[in-house]
């Protein structure tokens, strides 16, 4: 159920706290900004120690991957817990840097991006013991002396690349999925949304596991330089061209993708 607004004096609401009052056309990125920070993007371009940095981080994951500690049922739902303790804590900031970035605040806010997070960790949390559980099946001639059932394997290392325009959800969904799989991550926020994208770099580490879950900020030279990693899968957010870049550097290392475009 969504909140709704006290009626009377008494504690603030998470959106109301430090908030100036809705304004038309909240929610909405200014085009004249959005423009121009799509204009300033820098072109692709071959850095060496950006290279070297990508190829450390994405070495780190799959080091702590291969440590097998990401495995654990316990773990993971640590991890998400944690993660779970991080939004809650945290939701004023989160709040300032959704509003700093693109005008959006309030319920809008709140509902997308907190409560929508917040209600995916409490689900994965409960759930995740009965699916993370062996599923049985059914065993024909050639299986009948066995056991046989189908057991969930963790891929390794997942990049999440999220999208400008839901900037915090966008990234928490798919590494709460990725966390409770058992893989590690590199989450890359949208540098359109570079406030709530610092604000993420900044938190995940005082949170989660500091080596398996990593952050990587920046723009289009960070994400080419990254995207010439091998990853176990991709999970990107954004335009269907961009898309097609994703895809296509996935593609060098059989990279299975899921593209939200
Ligand atoms: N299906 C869904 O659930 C959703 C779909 N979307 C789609 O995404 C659109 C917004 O996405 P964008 O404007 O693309 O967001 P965006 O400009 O933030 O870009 C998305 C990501 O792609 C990266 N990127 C940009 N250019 C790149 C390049 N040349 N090579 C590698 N990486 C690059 C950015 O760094 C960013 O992390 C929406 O209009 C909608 O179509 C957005 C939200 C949810
Ligand atoms: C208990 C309240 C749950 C509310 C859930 C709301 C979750 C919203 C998460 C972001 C949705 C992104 C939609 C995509 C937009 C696009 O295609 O641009």
């Amino acid at each position: 159920m969504m909140p709704s607004k006290s009626p009377g004096p008494g504690p603030a609401l998470p959106w109301e706290e430090g908030s100036p009052p809705a304004m038309a056309g909240e929610g909405l990125v200014p085009a004249c900004s959005r423009h121009r920070r799509l204009v300033e993007r820098e072109a692709p371009l071959k850095c060496p120690a950006a290279m070297e940095k990508m190829q450390q981080v994405v070495g780190r994951a799959r080091a702590a991957f291969r440590s097998g500690r990401s495995r654990p049922l316990e773990f993971r739902i640590q991890q998400l817990k944690a993660l779970q303790r991080m939004v809650q804590e945290k939701e004023k900031e989160i709040m300032r840097t959704l509003k700093a970035d693109l005008n959006k605040s309030g319920p809008n806010a709140f509902t997308q991006e907190i409560l929508g997070v917040l209600g995916a960790l409490a689900l994965t949390i409960e759930k995740l013991p009965s699916w993370a559980d062996p599923h049985h099946v059914k065993k024909d001639l050639l299986t009948l002396r066995d056991e046989a059932y189908i057991s969930y394997e963790p891929l390794g290392v997942v990049l999440v690349i999220g999208a400008w325009n839901y900037p915090f959800a966008l990234v928490m969904q798919p590494l709460i999925g990725a966390i409770a799989a058992g893989n590690a991550v590199v989450v890359k926020p949208s540098e359109v949304s570079e406030n709530t994208a610092r604000l993420v770099a900044e938190l995940l580490p005082l949170y989660l596991d500091k080596d398996l879950y990593a952050v990587v900020t920046g723009g289009v030279p960070e994400t080419t330089e990254l995207l010439t990693q091998r990853f176990d899968h991709i999970f990107y957010t954004g335009n269907s061209n961009v898309g097609r870049i994703v895809m296509a550097a996935a593609a060098k290392h059989l990279t299975p993708v899921t593209l939200e475009l």
